[in-house]
């Protein structure tokens, strides 16, 4: 094969350089889509100066794709012999599932920057590369040399093709040959398409008949209208973007069953289905006939009722009103709180701003008492001056039963905290509502007199350390503000959603969803729907124990006024260790 970027290599490789550093690269310097790459790769945080790839066990090999692509890759090897090019064949995401060169000089380089059978080759994890610079645009990709994101791959030449369903269109995997720089031409991207297209076609005959006809009909439902459509056979099910973003796993396993008893009985049927999470579906189910016998059938759904708001389920008991999540760290709080609750022990409830602090103590009460008085004073809305908290606060004490909440207790004037530590101190002799007080900064503010009258506390964690429960935040959220309309959101905007590190908490998410309903009022929340603050993200979901991690080094760095040498020493990790956590975590170091 011929060079390629011979004459252009060291002007490639200063632009990249330049554009690493932070400076300004002009499209004509690099190709077009390597320049708009780099900036969606720089935007991701992608590493340039190493390789560390999320690695998949035990990825799906036997699939459609993967029976067609084996007899083609096998071929090519032995037509390419001893050249070093290496076939690879990944699945949509750039997962490696096929790697296969003669070359053992190649294939240990290809080891060692993890272009190997498990790792993910996707852009958001290596940067510019023909495997996951193909799949972001859809269309082939050929990567050569410096154009390479990562550094490590510099050495390389590849191009990527994206192998299409023959029916439906979608992307299954992607064909890539990569081999040596040096040794990279055009000719490399010809044979990958001449490739890729063999598998396509492999693939045509392999769907057969049956399945063709089943999509045929299946994509016939989908161009009707905007419903729940999917196909199934016995070894076949394909569903629609539409019902993937709408119906849970869970429901669309009901709809499904139901669908695969008409499908055994092959009668056209149309029934309600009660579906897990409390809504409720029309749905009808068309059995389909190819040219060759039966070919499974058509589902088409509707929904008619929506979804019951959901609640937490504290020790599988009752569940608390009005609160949703079950997250370890978050029932755990809940627990707690309702421990504290059932022997009325007087109780400080503790963590940052809009975590959910009162939303429990609320639903705690509503759950156990909810017929006893709940008062709540609040001591950052409170004018302060007039005695009327005092008042409230006196008649509560005395009343003697349900709950007293002390919202807020770090925002009363310190001339008024010997005032409420007599009044509690009077009153604790004898009978009393359970007194309960929450705080979001720490206890300098709140002061020994009135802390010795909550012998214990509890603190509620931040959404970023049970960050999944934003699967059932969101949709309580949307029902809670949306009342008459029906609004959900997209899987992806969920997605984007929990790669935010929510410094509001659940306040803030609150806030968010208030503006997407601005201007969107029903139908389907998507990631373009999302506010600007919502674009800042992780490159990916933190683990609770990740996202403690963070908080730790922001803490330190806050500590050591953005020093990262102190702060790494604070912290007992190397200066090298501190860097990296830095970039991976996205963490703006503060000045
Ligand atoms: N787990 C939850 N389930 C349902 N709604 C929640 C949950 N957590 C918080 N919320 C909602 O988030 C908002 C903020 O919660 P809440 O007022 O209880 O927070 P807080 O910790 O008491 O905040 P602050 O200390 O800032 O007053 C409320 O609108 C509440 O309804």
């Amino acid at each position: 094969m011929t060079q390629l970027e011979g004459r252009d290599a060291t002007q490639v490789a200063t632009a990249r350089e330049r554009f690493l550093s932070a400076e300004n690269v002009h499209s004509g310097e690099v190709r077009d889509t390597i320049l708009k790459s780099w900036r969606r790769s720089k935007s991701l945080r992608v590493a340039a100066d190493r390789i560390q790839l999320p690695f998949i066990k035990d990825p799906e090999r036997d699939t459609p794709l993967t029976r067609s692509a084996a007899p083609i890759l096998r071929r090519l090897q032995d037509q390419l012999n001893d050249l070093p090019v290496s076939v690879i064949l990944t699945d949509p995401n750039g997962v490696v599932l096929d790697r296969r060169t003669d070359d053992t000089n190649l294939e240990r380089y290809l080891d060692r920057v993890q272009l190997a059978p498990g790792f993910s080759y996707a852009e958001e994890y290596v940067g510019t590369n023909g495997i996951g610079t193909a799949l972001e645009g859809l269309q082939p990709a050929a990567v050569f040399g410096h154009e390479h994101y990562a550094e490590s791959l510099d050495t390389l030449g590849c191009a990527g093709v994206p192998i299409r369903h023959p029916t439906s269109g979608q992307v299954l995997g992607l064909l890539d040959l990569t081999c040596w720089r040096k040794e990279a031409g055009p000719l490399l991207m010809t044979l990958a398409k001449a490739t890729a297209k063999d598998i396509e076609q492999e693939l045509t005959s392999q769907v057969g008949q049956r399945e063709l006809s089943l999509f045929t009909e299946y994509l016939r439902a989908c161009k009707r209208g905007h419903g729940l459509v999917f196909a199934l056979d016995n070894d076949l099910v394909v569903t629609n973007e539409h019902a993937r973003e709408v119906l849970s796993p869970q429901d669309q396993d009901a709809l499904l069953a139901k669908a695969a008893e008409a499908l055994c009985r092959r009668e056209h049927v149309t029934i309600d289905v009660d579906l897990p999470s409390g809504g409720r579906a029309r749905m009808s189910f068309t059995p389909v006939t190819s040219p060759v016998g039966p070919a499974g059938g058509v589902v088409r759904a509707k929904l008619t009722r929506r979804a019951e708001l959901p609640n937490v389920n504290i020790d599988h008991g009752p569940m608390l009103p009005g609160v949703v999540g079950s997250g370890a760290l978050w029932v755990h709080a809940c627990q707690e709180i309702d421990n504290h609750h059932s022997v009325r022990e007087w109780l400080l409830v503790e963590g940052e701003p809009g975590v959910g602090k009162h939303t429990v103590i609320k639903g705690v009460h509503a759950r156990s008492c909810p017929t006893e008085p709940y008062i709540m004073i609040d001591f950052a809305a409170q004018n302060n001056n007039d005695g009327e908290w005092s008042r409230r606060l006196r008649q509560s004490l005395m009343d003697g039963d349900g709950t007293l909440v002390l919202r807020h207790i770090d925002a009363l004037p310190t001339e008024y905290r010997p005032v409420l530590a007599r009044e509690l101190s009077a009153a604790s002799a004898g009978a009393t509502p359970w007194v309960v007080a929450t705080s979001s900064s720490s206890r300098e503010h709140i002061g020994q007199d009135l802390l010795r009258h909550f012998p214990t506390s509890v603190t509620v964690p931040p959404l970023r350390h049970h960050i999944d429960d934003l699967n059932e935040l969101v949709p309580f959220l949307l029902l809670q503000l949306s009342k008459d309309t029906w609004l959900m959101c997209a899987r992806s905007t969920v997605q984007l959603l929990m790669r935010s590190s929510w410094p509001g908490n659940v306040a803030q998410l609150r806030k968010v969803l208030r503006k997407v309903m601005l201007h969107r009022r029903s139908g389907t929340v998507q990631p373009d729907d999302l506010p600007p603050e919502c674009r800042s993200v992780a490159r990916r979901v933190l683990t609770p124990l990740e996202s403690m991690e963070r908080d730790a080094i922001v803490q330190a760095l806050l500590d050591a006024e953005g020093n990262k040498t102190t702060a790494a020493r604070a912290l007992g990790v190397s200066r090298a260790t501190i860097y990296r956590k830095i970039r991976e975590y996205g963490i703006d170091v503060p000045a």
